[in-house]
Formats: C-alpha cells, sequence, structure tokens
C-alpha cells in the first residue's frame, strides 16, 4: 500500500512550484497524498488527491499523526509551532521542510540530494527523520559548483549574491513589478519623445522613487526597481546579514564538514544584494583553490557533477544567451559561466552561477528527499 504523505502549504508560491513538480514527476502516483491547510480546513483538497479527498487542519495533530511522510512549505511560523508538538506527541515519520528553522539543529540533514546523498545515507541509517531545505542561494550554488567541494579544492570562497525579489514570498514580487509600473509611468511621456532628454527622465525617476508611498514599499522597505538592497534577512549584529552568514555555516553542513563533523569548515563569506530580478538568484563566485588546476579540467569537472549543471562558454555571445536570470528561470539548468583564473594568481578563480530559487533553491530538493525515503 502507498505511504500515506501529509502535504502543508501546497498553494504557497513554493508549495505551487513543488506540486508541479510532483506532477511533472509522476511521484503522486507513489503515495497517497493527504492534503492540509491553515485557512480552509474541510475545503476540497486539489486534483492530485486520491482517496482523501477533504483538506485536513494544518494544526491537528492527529491527522498529521496518521502521516509517515510530512511536506511543509507552510514556512518557519508554522514550522516552530507544529513540529514540536508533534514529535512531543510520539510521531516517528519523516518531516521535510523548506522552512530554515529546524536547518542547523543536530538532529536535521540540509538535503541537496545530487550534492550531499553520502550525508544523507548516513543520517537515514542512524535513524534521521528531520530532511530540511537549503537557503536557496547555497543550494543553487552547490548545485552549480559543487564539485570543486567535493574534490576538495576549495580553500575559501567569497560569494557577492544578486538575489531575486521572489525569495522575499509573492509580494514581494507583486511589489517590485508595481514599482517598475510606477516609473515607468511617471517618465512615460519623455520617453515616447524621442528628443527628450534623458537627465530629465532620470531626475523625475529618482524623485519618484525617493517619494514613493509606504503602501508601494511594504514589503522591501525601501524602492527596489531601478536601485538594490545590499541586505537581506536579519541583522545579526557583528556587521554580517543572517543571508550571508548562512553561506558559509550551511554549505559546510550541507557537505558534512565542519563543527559537529570532526573536519575544519571551508571558510565562506561576501555579500547578499537584492537586485531587482524575479525568481532566479544570480552569483558571483572568487574561489581560492588549494593548487593550481587547469582551467580546462575545472570546466569538465564542474561539467561532469550532475546532470543539471551547464558549463556556458567564458564569451560575451554565450554569457548573453544562457547566463541570465531570464534564460534561467522555470528550468532546473543550472549554468556556471564566466570561469576564468583571476589576477590575484593561478589559485585564484572567478566563476558566476544562477539558479531558479523557487525549483533548485527550494522545492526540488524536498521532493527528490520523499523519492529517497519511498525507495529506502
Ligand atoms: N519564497 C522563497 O523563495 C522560499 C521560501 N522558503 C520557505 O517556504 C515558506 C513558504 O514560502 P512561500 O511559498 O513564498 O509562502 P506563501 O506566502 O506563498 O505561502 C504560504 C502559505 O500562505 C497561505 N496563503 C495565504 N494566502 C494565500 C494566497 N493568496 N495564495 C497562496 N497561499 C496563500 C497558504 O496556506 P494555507 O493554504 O494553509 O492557507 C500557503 O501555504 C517560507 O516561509 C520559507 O520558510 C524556502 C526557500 C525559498
Ligand atoms: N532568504 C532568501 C529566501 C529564503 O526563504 O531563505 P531561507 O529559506 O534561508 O529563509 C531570500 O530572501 O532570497
Amino acid at each position: 500500500m502507498s505511504k500515506l504523505v501529509g502535504l502543508v502549504g501546497w498553494r504557497g508560491m513554493v508549495g505551487s512550484v513543488l506540486m508541479d513538480r510532483m506532477v511533472a514527476e509522476n511521484d503522486f502516483d507513489l503515495i497517497e497524498p493527504l492534503f492540509f491547510s491553515t485557512s480552509n480546513a474541510g475545503g476540497k483538497a486539489p486534483a492530485m488527491a486520491k482517496n482523501e479527498t477533504t483538506l485536513q487542519d494544518a494544526f491537528d495533530i492527529a491527522q498529521l499523526k496518521r502521516c509517515e511522510i510530512i511536506i511543509t512549505a507552510q514556512g518557519g511560523d508554522y514550522t516552530t509551532e507544529v513540529f514540536p508538538k508533534l514529535r512531543a506527541a510520539g510521531w516517528n515519520g519523516h518531516w521535510i521542510d523548506a522552512a530554515s528553522t529546524l536547518r542547523m539543529k543536530d538532529d536535521a540533514v540540509i538535503v541537496l540530494d545530487p550534492v550531499n546523498m553520502p550525508v544523507i545515507k548516513n543520517a537515514l541509517s542512524d535513524g534521521g527523520r528531520n530532511w530540511i531545505g537549503g537557503n536557496c542561494t547555497v543550494s543553487c550554488m552547490l548545485m552549480g559548483v559543487g564539485a570543486l567541494y567535493k574534490a576538495g579544492l576549495v580553500e575559501w570562497m567569497s560569494t557577492q549574491t544578486y538575489q531575486a525579489a521572489s525569495g522575499g514570498g509573492a509580494q514581494h514580487m507583486r511589489e517590485l513589478l508595481t514599482q517598475y509600473g510606477t516609473l515607468y509611468s511617471e517618465v512615460k511621456a519623455l520617453l515616447d519623445d524621442p528628443k527628450s532628454a534623458i537627465l530629465e527622465i532620470d531626475r523625475q525617476v529618482i524623485a519618484k522613487q525617493r517619494s514613493l508611498s509606504g503602501e508601494e514599499t511594504a514589503n522591501f522597505g525601501v524602492p527596489l526597481g531601478g536601485s538594490l538592497i545590499p541586505w537581506i534577512d536579519k541583522d545579526l549584529g557583528n556587521g554580517m546579514s543572517k543571508e550571508e552568514w548562512k553561506g558559509m555555516a550551511e554549505t559546510n553542513k550541507i557537505l558534512g564538514q565542519g563543527e559537529g563533523f570532526g573536519s575544519p569548515a571551508v571558510p565562506v563569506d561576501g555579500f547578499c544584494v537584492r537586485v531587482g530580478a524575479m525568481r532566479c538568484h544570480s552569483q558571483a563566485l572568487t574561489f581560492k583553490l588549494k593548487k593550481d588546476v587547469p582551467l580546462a579540467d575545472i570546466e569538465a569537472m564542474i561539467a561532469a557533477d550532475n546532470a543539471w549543471v551547464k558549463v556556458v562558454p567564458n564569451t560575451r555571445e554565450a554569457t548573453l544567451k544562457d547566463l541570465t536570470p531570464v534564460a534561467v528561470t522555470g528550468t532546473m539548468t543550472i549554468p556556471v559561466g564566466r570561469l576564468r583564473k583571476m589576477a590575484m594568481g593561478p589559485e585564484y578563480l572567478g566563476a558566476f552561477t544562477i539558479g531558479d530559487q523557487l525549483l533548485w533553491g527550494a522545492a526540488e530538493p524536498l521532493r527528490r528527499m520523499l523519492r529517497i525515503l519511498l525507495d529506502a
């Protein structure tokens, strides 16, 4: 008989992408889904439902306890409230979660199986039950350049990110587009006149950006359209944003190294920046390698690492064609380009990579973990 799998957060942005991927990969053929809701218990479950066609209350511990596996993309507040109660009630099932709440707990594995299948398998054989999706920037980065870590080549890495509005959630994407629309409307008449002065257009745009209403910047706090925000997530009080902290903490935990694993952590640090892209996170990476490896060998190593990574030749033409958020959005491809040795010396490698933060950055590692559990 198919395992009963609870699905929480399935109609949110991450959850919807997850459902699409599960349908595309025929995951529902292998499970008996039980759909939950925090807002519409008793309502009709979506079309993928089989025998259980009524939405269950996502806070009902007795209903949740029926599931052998629960996948949630409902968010951190939900996890904080429900997960401890469920475990306290004696539930021993597998919890697969998109939220960051449990990621750094000792009994949780950050799942990204094309990169850390051995870590997942070890935890499974040790009785692991908590499987958490990684930070989107970290997951997309490791899908691209994980080969260099697996080969033990990385002495340190510095990241400069260009993160999309979707990382903040659906309302942030709407806000970005609204801002672009407002700015365009402001200067449309001047834009339509080819003889108008660009500096006058610029003056009117900046005046509008600086006077956007609180409603128009409610989610980001300041304008993002035509600007950028070099701070993502909480202020840790030591000059670092929480998003920047995750870079080193999660990269090492995914790889099963550093604190708690009895091996040194690879230093990872840099700046995380929100830009006006919709749903792809991009990042420029600088590596200090432990030795001078020929560029062709590095390219071959990266290209052979997994089925989704794609090395983009370091030319202007290939970069414009394949290495932009517009090219990558909605695809599973993780392009890695701009690969070149840097002026600092032959051990210094530069790279640029992009990933759809709702696919590899959020939904895909979860459904793949479900498959691993179903196959176990
Ligand atoms: N956004 C991202 O990029 C990433 C998010 N995550 C994690 O995933 C969690 C969920 O994120 P995200 O999917 O963006 O959150 P959403 O706000 O899109 O969805 C979360 C929940 O909100 C409820 N909801 C209320 N109104 C609506 C509506 N109009 N449309 C859809 N759902 C609605 C739904 O719960 P219900 O059906 O019960 O009412 C839904 O499951 C995050 O909190 C985070 O922990 C992880 C990685 C990346
Ligand atoms: N913080 C990410 C999105 C996200 O949800 O990250 P996390 O899962 O680590 O909280 C961003 O804003 O782009």
